[in-house]
């Protein structure tokens, strides 16, 4: 990408990469196929409901079991969808070919690029290829950074070196806690870079520490509810910030009982937004009982309540 083209981008890119982003799971109908239908359907519901944005192919969306020409329908039709909404569009693509095919459309505003799994290529090896990704790249990267799945650590300094390289804008950040590496980082916010919170308990407490918003799969759920956390944080109220953060955790950890998104999927299910609670392998179904725990946390009126008291 050009570098004049990046500096004029840049604020807008950051302004962009703020608040709550859905990453949609793929709905799968009752033969196996991949129901386009409900996940254009998923996606205007949670726009609909406050979402700043939508993430095509994340984790959540089981991109690794899902075709070649599967995955482009899934990112078709939630551009659609965005471009309908006016809405931004993050896209999960890896590799070099991934992110040099993205499509050069208005409504993708970057692409969400994991730090090179199982490898271990040392932090020098990750910055050379975030650089080499980058200069293929149409669109800014925002860096998925998840050490638990990568087995990759990053250093502040070398985030802070990643976020110094041309054409990447933002972080999501999933490192299954916080330290005094996280507190390091958001005391002192590299210039013209987002930090998106990924791990779904902690979102409340990163926000507080100044985290742009989340990239959230629990938020197909209880939308609003951590689209007004995240306004909640970002507004200075703090006490109501606090409290609906305790109880979006408990909900965050009943929808993660089980490896993702089997039972965000079920839940979805009883809540009859997607035909079927299908998973491909390896996912398997999960436990029933962690299924009603979590459909019982979600129950819509349940949100709707809090919200409307504002008593969350
Ligand atoms: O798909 C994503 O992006 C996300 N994946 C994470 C995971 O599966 O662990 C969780 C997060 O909510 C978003």
């Amino acid at each position: 990408m050009h570098w004049t083209l990046l500096v004029c981008l840049s604020d807008a890119v950051i302004m962009r990469l703020t608040g709550v982003y859905v990453p949609l799971i793929t709905p799968f109908d009752a033969t196996g196929a991949v129901a386009l239908g409900a996940l254009e359907a998923l996606a205007h519901q949670v726009l609909e409901a406050g979402a700043a944005g939508v993430v095509a192919l994340g984790t959540t969306a089981e991109p690794a079991s899902l075709n070649v020409r599967e995955r482009q329908a899934v990112v078709d039709v939630v551009a659609r969808v965005c471009r309908e909404r006016s809405a931004p569009l993050i896209v999960g693509a890896n590799a070099v070919e991934a992110v040099a095919a993205l499509p050069g459309r208005a409504e993708v505003v970057a692409a969400l690029s994991v730090v090179p799994p199982f490898l271990r290529p040392g932090e020098a090896g990750v910055l050379a290829h975030f650089a080499a990704l980058a200069a293929a790249s149409p669109v800014p990267l925002v860096v998925y950074h998840v050490p638990y799945r990568t087995g990759q650590h990053l250093s502040t300094a070398a985030i802070r070196r990643l976020a110094a390289l041309p054409g990447v804008a933002g972080i999501k950040y999933s490192v299954g806690n916080i330290d005094s590496g996280t507190v390091e980082l958001l005391a002192d916010l590299p210039p013209d870079f987002a930090v998106l919170g990924g791990d779904d308990a902690l979102i409340s407490p990163l926000l507080a520490l100044g985290a742009h918003g989340g990239i959230l799969a629990s938020a197909h759920v209880g939308t609003a509810a951590f689209v007004q956390l995240a306004e909640a944080w970002r507004s200075g109220g703090t006490v109501r910030a606090r409290s609906l953060g305790h109880r979006l955790a408990v909900l965050s950890t009943a929808l993660f009982a089980e490896p993702n998104p089997t039972v965000i999927k079920a839940v979805l299910h009883a809540q009859g937004r997607i035909p079927t609670p299908s998973v491909r392998l390896p996912l398997v179904p999960p436990r029933p009982e962690a299924v009603r725990a979590a459909v019982r946390l979600a129950q819509d009126d349940v949100w709707r309540k809090l919200l409307l008291q504002g008593l969350a």
